[in-house]
């Protein structure tokens, strides 16, 4: 058995091909740029049709090479909080708002929810930009009178490929429209939305299985038989896929954007644990919850740096980033995108301060580096002020995995919690694999986790280390 794991991610899209273990691998990998359109007023947009397009080209990719040969399983590790306004046939009436976007505004006059604290506690999200609670008025001021109906992305996407289109319950829960509890739309959730009956996607039972529509099977018959996972959220996808699935382990993701969340298991019905009112909520699946704070900047802090300033590259990044100790860069806000909810720091919120004639771009890298691990470490004290210890760490993601500045800079940030680090950086696919195959119990599947001072141990084998350049 093979599984081929779908990384519907913000800066690429990518496809992979995964062993029984979910163990990536080698060479059985096709990526795709995404090219996320950013406005001065705020805009973070993909074109839903050429994200479909970079997608079936990866796995025309894969299907080439015959790496499709054997796979019985599809999964999805799929960006949490977009939507796209469909026609009645499925067509995008516009662009994808991603996670990004900061245009939507409450509308004026509506009376948020009647309990917030209670409505906090249901959905796990806040009356907030962010979600589609705000985000679908808006829309739907935008498209016009006509038939709309709301899906994310990856509803988009599998509705497009598949013989039926559905929403997982992990994807539904990053609208803030599901109650986290009964795992059905919250119904002030949904009034506050305006929306109609048939406007959202039907939601995937515990058992859905998605199968390929004709066409499509006909150009990838390696898949004509495999069965559809329903996707997970990239958030809960890579906590599982850090081997962080229990109140023991955080796990802090640095990819496009950095969260830090921790798993608890909460089956649908039971009560949930408590949840500190500056963290979000979400599900992973019908049997666990995962709970956190995420931050807009993340590694397109580094490919800001990168694209704007004469940052070194490769070898010589990391010597000249060596000689910049942690803490030592510029002071820098990272809130280039604006804060995350429940925070309104519009778009553009971003600083940097102290800069001399001597200041490089390598320092204001490493500040604004810096920055997000403070952040990262108010976060992780949230986590723990609901539990009775305080948590390991496990680091992960493409960014971190490129960086061992970072890497260390978060262990002096985290300190003294233990802190530690999965060198595979297709952690979102890996965990997507691991939720859908129900190994949620670390026994299987996942990458070496290091402590950060091994980090350059000469152990490390070729699939260990990271894909991108430095
Ligand atoms: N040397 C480096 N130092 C810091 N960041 C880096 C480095 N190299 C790459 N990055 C950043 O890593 C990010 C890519 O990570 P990853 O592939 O995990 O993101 P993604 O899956 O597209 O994002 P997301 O999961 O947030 O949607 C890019 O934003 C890139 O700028
Ligand atoms: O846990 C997380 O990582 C966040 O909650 C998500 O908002 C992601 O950042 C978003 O889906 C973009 O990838």
């Amino acid at each position: 058995m093979r599984i081929l794991a779908l990384d519907l991610g913000t800066s690429s899209v990518r496809g992979l091909v995964l062993d029984t273990a979910a163990r990536p691998l080698p060479g059985a990998l096709a990526r795709r740029p995404a090219d996320v359109k950013i406005g001065d007023d705020g805009e973070a947009t993909l074109d839903a049709r050429a994200y479909l397009g970079a997608l079936v080209e990866c796995l025309d990719e894969l299907a080439e090479a015959n790496h499709l040969d054997g796979v019985d399983l599809v999964v999805a590790s799929a960006q949490w909080h977009s939507v796209v306004p469909l026609d009645p046939g499925g067509a995008p009436l516009g662009p994808v708002l991603t996670w990004l976007d900061t245009r939507p505004v409450v509308p004026a006059g509506v009376r948020g929810p009647a309990d917030a604290d209670d409505f906090h506690r249901r959905t796990g999200t806040w009356w907030h930009r962010f979600y589609w609670s705000v985000r679908l008025p808006w829309l739907r001021d935008r498209v016009g009178a006509g038939q709309v109906r709301f899906a994310g992305l990856v509803e988009y996407i599998y509705g497009m490929l598949l013989d039926e289109g559905v929403m997982s319950i992990s994807q539904a829960s990053g609208t803030g429209l599901l109650d986290l509890r009964t795992l059905d739309w919250d119904p002030e959730a949904c009034a506050l939305a305006g929306v109609r009956p048939g406007e959202l996607p039907a939601l995937a039972s515990r058992a859905w299985v998605g199968r390929l529509r004709d066409d499509f099977a006909r150009r990838w018959p390696a898949l004509r038989a495999a069965g559809w996972a329903p996707p997970c959220g990239d958030g809960a996808a890579s906590n599982v896929g850090s081997g962080c699935f229990d109140s023991r382990r955080a796990a802090v993701t640095v990819g496009t954007s950095a969260a830090v969340r921790l798993v608890q298991r909460a089956p649908a019905g039971a009560e949930l644990p408590p949840l500190p009112e500056e963290l979000w909520r979400y599900r992973v699946d019908h049997d666990h919850v995962v709970t956190g704070t995420a931050f807009s900047g993340g590694g397109n802090l580094y490919a800001w740096v990168r694209r704007e300033m004469r940052l070194p590259e490769g070898p010589e990044l990391d010597q000249a980033l060596a000689r910049v100790p942690s803490r030592g860069g510029v002071p820098a806000d990272s809130r280039f995108g604006g804060d995350r909810p429940p925070g309104l720091a519009p778009a553009g919120s971003g600083m940097l301060a102290g800069l001399g004639f001597n200041t490089t771009s390598v320092d204001i890298l490493a500040g604004l580096m810096d920055a997000l691990c403070a952040q990262v470490a108010v976060g992780v004290a949230a986590i723990e002020s609901t539990l009775d210890e305080s948590v390991q760490v496990v680091l992960g993601g493409g960014a971190v995995a490129a960086s061992g500045w970072w890497r260390r800079a978060f262990a002096v940030a985290l300190a003294p919690r233990e802190v530690r680090h999965v060198r595979n950086p297709e952690i979102g696919a890996v965990g997507a694999a691991l939720v859908a195959i129900g190994r949620l119990n670390g026994a299987t599947g996942l990458e070496r986790i290091v402590r950060t001072d091994e980090d350059e141990s000469a152990t490390a084998t070729r699939s260990d280390r990271p894909q991108y350049p430095s």
